[in-house]
């Protein structure tokens, strides 16, 4: 198993997402100058502590009770207070995959040493990353402004031995957990409690895992793309590398390059232009590919980046009172995301909605039904697909709202504009999941349709090696439907195989 080192050296999303897969180990780095620069904020902290100066959230109370004071004896029970009070999340906890995710990324954001807390809170957190346990949090009740305070505060409690986690499925008490890895559970240092809670890690690491299917979604929606031509009988000059120069997006002309990769005339077209879901797919594809390198700078900007407050510089030992918990580029990020795939969804949607209609898929039976003779009259195809396609991508398009025009006023007006960050990366995921269904479905429609396209004749496309290996993969694993079926078990196993990137599609580009 490859290791996750977290030390001086930037991680990237393929790291948390390796982590969330339990496919890497994490690591905490020996580099001594890294553990020298974690130990320093934490006594550069204590330092300060001892001159008695003003630290927000160490000598005062949290958010609008800044202008509370703490007496110097309760000093040492705030963290726990900020932790406790923030245990009110509701909804669904969030997946382990998840979970491993949000761990990695707080890690990933505490190790570049502007926070002040301790190597030892660093080594607790590792410790729950790398025994798989994993605090039950709530998914909902963060608006992703003063980091994700609710959310983290189950992080907090169960490195503190409170609250509970998940270990192999099962639910169990913190402190018997953290005993069974021969953990002691934390005593939070004065600002420690703010260092784990109040920054971006739950959206920045929900981010990481949308991007990263996202970049899936594109490749299999594009091989799609190439088999949904081939059996409509469309055309595959319409992604012409030349007509591709003529307008630069690297994206697109990316996504052409693939699908003329996949496919090649053959025969006389039957119609000169193909309709927009076939002939455009690269410029909606394109899109969601174009925008991808932008969202990895800006999502691995946000992971690596120090996101709490306040922070201290450990080069100078300057405290330093700001908003880096602030999810603005998150939630830009994950806002712009759902919108591309959903996009995909939508694209997809249309392909399907040509290729099951005899009016237009070119000579094809209508539901890409399989069954001839008298057994045709009761035999309906995909049918059912299609309006189980059409309801996933309605609701997909639905949850494009951007959530952070919702911003609103929280927290007795301290915490007046805030990023909604963290709902904009859980319905990014959501249409990410309802357009891999989508996608699945349409694995079920190409494989069908590619078959009858055989039975029927009339191809004017014919598949390039890699498409063909495609397909044939696909053929097995997919029955060809002559008599009605029910689909969901074949569904559900091609959303596994979409889930662990099962096919390796445009590596080699
Ligand atoms: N830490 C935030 C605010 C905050 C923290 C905890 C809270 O419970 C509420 C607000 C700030 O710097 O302003």
């Amino acid at each position: 198993m490859t290791a996750v080192v977290f030390g001086p050296a930037r991680l990237r999303i393929e790291d948390i997402v390796a982590l969330s897969r339990r496919q890497a180990q994490p690591v905490l780095s020996d580099d001594a100058a890294w553990r020298k620069r974690i130990e320093t904020g934490a006594t550069q902290l204590d330092a300060m502590l001892a001159e008695h100066g003003q630290i927000y959230g160490v000598t005062t109370g949290y958010g609008d009770s800044c202008t509370v004071g703490i007496p110097l004896d309760l000093v040492a029970e705030l963290p726990r207070h900020l932790y406790t009070y923030h245990g009110c999340g509701l909804g669904e906890h969030f997946s382990p995959p998840q979970t491993r995710a949000i761990l990695a990324a707080r890690l990933a954001s505490l190790k570049s040493g502007y926070s002040g807390v301790s190597l030892q809170l660093l080594q607790q957190l590792h410790g729950l990353l790398a025994h798989d346990v994993l605090p039950l949090i709530p998914a909902e009740g963060s608006v992703g402004a003063s980091g994700d305070l609710t959310p983290l505060s189950y992080v907090a409690a169960a490195l503190c031995g409170e609250r509970d986690v998940l270990v192999a499925g099962e639910t169990q008490a913190a402190a018997q957990a953290l005993a069974a890895i021969g953990l002691t559970p934390l005593q939070l240092r004065p600002k420690e409690g703010l260092a784990i809670m109040n920054g971006t890690a739950v959206m920045t690491a929900l981010a990481c895992l949308a991007w990263d299917k996202a970049n899936y979604v594109s490749q299999l929606a594009t091989r799609i793309t190439s088999l949904a031509v081939a059996t409509a009988a469309g055309n595959a000059y319409h992604f012409d590398a030349a007509l591709f120069a003529a307008k630069p997006h690297a994206g697109q002309q990316q996504v052409a390059a693939r699908i003329a990769s996949d496919i090649e005339d053959v025969g006389q077209e039957q119609r000169l232009q193909d309709r927009y879901s076939l002939r455009c797919a690269p410029h909606v594809i394109g899109v969601l590919q174009d925008t991808l390198p932008f969202l990895r700078d800006t999502i691995e900007n946000e992971l690596n980046s120090a996101n709490d407050n306040p922070l201290i510089d450990p080069d100078t030992g300057r405290l330093l009172h700001g908003g880096h918990f602030y999810g603005g580029h998150i939630a830009f990020a994950m806002d712009s995301l759902k919108n591309l795939v959903a996009n995909i969804a939508d694209l997809l949607d249309r392909q399907m909605a040509l290729l099951v209609d005899a009016r237009y898929n070119n000579g094809l039976p209508a539901n890409l039904s399989g069954a001839s003779g008298p057994r045709a009259a009761i035999n309906h195809g995909l049918k059912a697909l299609q309006i189980s396609v059409s309801a996933w991508t309605a609701e997909a398009l639905k949850l494009t709202m951007p959530a952070s025009v919702f911003s609103r006023s929280t927290e007795c007006h301290n915490q007046d504009k805030v990023s909604m960050g963290t709902i904009a990366a859980r319905d990014c995921l959501r249409v990410l999941q309802l357009t891999e269904q989508v996608l699945a479905a349409m694995l079920i429609t190409v494989r069908q349709g590619l078959a009858l396209r055989q039975r029927a004749g009339g191809a004017t496309v014919a598949l390039r090696p890699a498409a063909q290996a495609f397909n044939a993969q696909l053929t097995a694993e997919v029955a060809f439907i002559d008599e009605d079926v029910a689909l969901e078990p074949l569904l559900r196993q091609l959303l596994a195989r979409i889930d662990t990137q099962a096919w390796s599609l445009y590596a080699a580009d």
